[in-house]
C-alpha cells in the first residue's frame, strides 16, 4: 500500500484514506485541525495509554466502497519467535485473583505479548487481505503508525470484532465484547461452548462491567439511551463472545465521533474496572501495550465516525518482518488461570492464521 494511509472494512466495503496531508501525535492536535476546518477527515490509532502517543492522519484522498479483497494467506515461518509464556501469564492471572481477592481492583483484562521476525516481508495490503480472509464477521483495519514518534513505516493491522462507538449524525452505537469461549469444529461441541458462555455468570459478571462503564459514560451526554438487559452471541473464526448493542442519542451534536473514542478507550473489555487501578496492574504486570487495546477508525469534519477496540491485531515494523501482536482476557473473581492460558491461545490463532503461521481454519 504505497500511498494508502488507512483502511477499515466490513465484508469488502467500507473506507479508506490516501496520502497524508497532515499528521498529530496527539488528540487534541487532531481535534483542533478538525474543529478549525483545516482537515476534512481524521483516520488512525489510539493507544492504550490515553496518556501515549497517538497516531493520528488526515489523509489527502478520503473515499468509501469497495475497500479490501479477501485473499487467502499465503504460508509463512517465523525464524524467531519470543512469547509470554503459560507459566508467567499464568503467574500474572493469580496476581490479579489477589488483587480481586483484596478488593483493590474488581475486573483487570491482562494480555500476553508476542513477537516474530517472519522468514520474508509481510506486504501491509496483503496481510489485510488476508485478516479479511481468516477473520469472517469482524470489521478489518490497516492504519499507518507514521505520525507517532518512532513508528515511520509502521503499521497496525487487524480483524477486530468490537465496535467502540460509531457516531453518525447524533446517533451513538457502542457493540461492547466481553466473555469468550473457544469455538470447536465439531457442530455439537460448538454449540455447547455457545451455550456454556451464555450460562456463565462468570462470563456475564466481566461482561457486565463493559456495559456498565459505557452505560455511565455515555448517560451524561444522551438524551436516550437503550441498553439491553441481557448480552446476546457473536462470534469470529475462533471465538464465541457475549456482545451488547447500545444506542443513544447525544443531547449536544458538537461531540464527535473522536471525542467519543478518546472518552471511552480504553473500556473494561481491554483495561477493567476501576479503570485507573486496573491500568497500574497492567502496567506492573505487563510489557507496554503500545497501539493494542487502543482504538482505531476514523471522525470527519462533521463529527461522524467510526472506532474499534484494537484487537486480533498486530503491528508490522517498517522492515515489512518483525511483528509484535498481543491478546488478552478479562479476569475477575471465579477466573480459571488455565482457562486464561487457553483464552489468549485462542485469540492469537487469528493473527497467527492471517501471518500464514497457521494453516487457515
Ligand atoms: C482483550 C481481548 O478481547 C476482549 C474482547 C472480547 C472478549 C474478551 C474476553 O472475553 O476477555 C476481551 O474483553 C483480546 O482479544 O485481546
Amino acid at each position: 500500500m504505497p500511498t494508502t494511509t488507512f483502511v477499515l472494512a466490513r465484508n469488502g466495503s467500507g473506507y479508506r484514506g490516501d496520502g497524508r496531508a497532515a499528521g498529530f501525535d496527539t488528540v487534541a492536535a487532531a481535534r483542533a485541525a478538525l474543529a478549525a476546518g483545516t482537515v476534512d477527515v481524521v483516520t488512525g490509532a489510539l493507544g492504550f495509554d490515553p496518556a501515549g502517543p497517538a497516531a493520528l492522519t488526515a489523509p489527502h484522498r478520503w473515499s468509501s466502497g469497495s475497500a479490501v479483497t479477501s485473499q487467502v494467506p499465503e504460508r509463512r515461518r517465523a525464524v524467531a519467535e519470543s512469547l509470554t509464556g503459560a507459566g508467567e501469564h499464568r503467574t500474572r492471572v493469580c496476581a490479579a485473583l489477589d488483587a480481586i481477592a483484596a478488593g483493590t481492583v474488581e475486573k483487570v483484562v491482562l494480555a500476553r505479548h508476542a513477537q516474530w521476525r517472519l522468514d520474508r516481508p509481510a506486504d501491509p495490503a496483503d496481510l489485510l487481505s488476508a485478516f479479511a480472509h481468516v477473520g469472517p464477521g469482524a470489521a478489518v483495519f490497516a492504519a499507518a503508525l507514521d505520525p507517532a514518534p518512532g513508528r515511520a513505516g509502521h503499521w497496525l493491522i487487524g480483524a477486530s470484532p468490537e465496535l467502540l462507538v460509531r457516531r453518525a449524525g447524533r446517533v451513538v452505537t457502542c457493540h461492547p465484547y466481553a466473555g469468550s469461549a473457544a469455538r470447536s469444529r465439531d457442530g455439537a461441541a460448538d454449540t455447547a461452548a455457545a451455550r456454556g458462555l451464555l450460562a456463565s455468570a462468570k462470563d456475564r459478571a466481566e461482561h457486565a462491567f463493559v456495559v456498565d462503564d459505557l452505560r455511565t459514560r455515555l448517560a451524561p451526554l444522551c438524551t436516550e439511551l437503550s441498553v439491553p438487559g441481557e448480552p446476546a452471541l457473536m462470534s469470529t473464526g475462533e471465538l464465541w463472545h457475549l456482545a451488547t448493542p447500545i444506542r443513544g442519542v447525544l443531547a449536544d451534536d458538537t461531540v464527535t465521533a473522536l471525542d467519543l473514542a478518546a472518552l471511552l478507550s480504553p473500556t473494561p473489555a481491554v483495561c477493567g474496572t476501576p479503570r485507573p487501578t486496573a491500568a497500574r496492574l497492567i502496567a506492573d504486570l505487563e510489557e507496554p501495550r503500545d497501539f493494542y487495546a487502543g482504538t482505531v477508525g476514523w471522525c470527519d469534519a462533521r463529527g461522524d465516525g467510526e472506532w474499534l477496540v484494537s484487537i486480533r491485531c498486530l503491528e508490522l515494523a517498517a522492515d515489512h518482518r518483525d511483528v509484535r501482536a498481543w491478546a488478552g482476557g478479562g479476569i475477575v473473581a471465579g477466573s480459571d488461570p488455565d482457562a486464561e492460558v487457553a483464552e489468549t491461545a485462542a485469540k492469537f490463532r487469528t493473527v497467527r492464521r492471517a501471518l500464514g503461521l497457521d494453516a487457515p481454519a
